[in-house]
C-alpha cells in the first residue's frame, strides 16, 4: 500500500479511484480482512483520527492519529472530516483531504469505520461510496473474537457487543454484505467486489472474463437478499 502518486500505473491515471467503505461490528475482523485483501495493492488506506488511548504496539500516524478531545473538536469545527462518530466513549473520524486527493489521482481508497460513520459517508457521497458490511457468523463468535483479541476490559466488550446488535440490524443499508466466517472466502468476496466495481467504470464490451466472473460473484453479495429475520438470527445466535 502506498500514497505515493508516482507509484500509480499510467492506465489508472484517467479514472477516479473507487471509494470502498468497510464497516461492521468491532471485532468482526475488518482489520484482519483488510490486511490480507490489500496486501501488495496500490490502495490508499485512510488513517483515522481518534481520541482513544493507543493500545500497546499501536503506532501514532500508522494505526491511528491519536489526538486530544480538543484537537478532535477543532478538526470537526474546521469541517476537516468526511465523517466522524462517537464509539463507546471515544471519537473517531476520517480526515477528508487525503481521501479527495487520492480519489482525484485515480487511486482506490479504503475506509474501515463503524456503522454510524459509514451511514454519514453514504449520505454525503451517495452512489460513489461502495459500502460493504462485514457480518460475523454469529454473536457468539463475535464475542469469542473480541475476548480472544484481549484488547478490551470485560465491561468494554459488553458495550461493544451491545453496539454490535444494533449495527447488525442495519446491514441492509449497505450495498454488499460479506460474512467473515472463513477468512479466505471473505477476502475473495472483497476482491470480487473491487474488481466488479472497477469494471462498472468501463463499457461492457471492455470487460475481461475476470471482470464478468467478479460481477456475478459480487451480485451474490448484494445486501437486498437479506431480510430483517436473517439479521435477527445472527443477533440471536
Ligand atoms: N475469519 C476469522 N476467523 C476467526 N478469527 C478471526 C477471523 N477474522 C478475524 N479474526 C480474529 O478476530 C479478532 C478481531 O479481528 P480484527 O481486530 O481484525 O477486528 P476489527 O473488526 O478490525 O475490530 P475493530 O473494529 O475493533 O478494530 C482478531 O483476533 C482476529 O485474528
Ligand atoms: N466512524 C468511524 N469509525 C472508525 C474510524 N476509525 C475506526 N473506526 C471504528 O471504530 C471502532 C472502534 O475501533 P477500535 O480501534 O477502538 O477497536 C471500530 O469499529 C473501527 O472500525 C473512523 O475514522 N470513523
Amino acid at each position: 500500500m502506498t500514497s505515493d502518486p508516482s507509484a500509480i500505473p499510467l492506465h489508472h491515471a484517467a479514472r477516479r479511484g473507487l471509494l470502498i467503505v468497510m464497516t461492521g461490528a468491532s471485532g468482526v475482523g475488518k482489520g484482519t480482512l483488510r490486511e490480507q485483501w490489500l496486501a501488495g495493492q496500490d490502495v490508499f488506506y485512510s488513517t483515522s483520527w481518534t481520541t482513544r488511548e493507543a493500545r500497546p504496539g499501536e503506532r501514532d500516524g500508522i494505526d491511528y492519529i491519536f489526538v486530544t478531545p480538543a484537537a478532535f473538536e477543532a478538526k470537526v469545527m474546521a469541517d476537516g472530516f468526511l465523517e466522524h462518530a462517537s464509539f463507546v466513549g471515544n471519537s473517531y473520524g476520517t480526515p477528508i483531504e487525503p481521501i479527495e486527493a487520492a480519489l482525484s489521482r485515480g487511486q482506490d481508497v479504503v475506509l474501515e469505520i463503524e456503522v454510524e460513520g459509514a451511514m454519514q459517508v453514504k449520505a454525503r457521497m451517495g452512489d460513489e461510496a461502495i459500502l460493504v458490511f462485514i457480518m460475523p457468523p454469529s454473536l457468539t463468535e463475535l464475542r469469542r473474537r473480541l475476548e480472544g483479541r484481549a484488547t478490551e476490559t470485560p465491561e468494554r466488550i459488553e458495550k461493544r457487543l451491545a453496539r454490535a446488535r444494533e449495527e447488525i440490524r442495519e446491514a441492509h443499508e449497505f450495498r454488499f454484505v460479506v460474512v467473515n466466517d472463513d477468512l479466505e472466502k471473505a477476502v475473495e468476496g472483497l476482491r470480487a467486489i473491487q474488481t466488479a466495481e472497477r469494471a462498472r467504470q468501463l463499457p461492457e464490451n471492455e470487460w475481461t472474463p475476470e471482470d464478468r466472473a467478479a460481477r456475478l460473484r459480487a451480485d451474490t453479495l448484494r445486501s437486498y437478499a437479506l431480510s430483517d429475520a436473517d439479521l435477527q438470527r445472527v443477533v440471536e445466535s
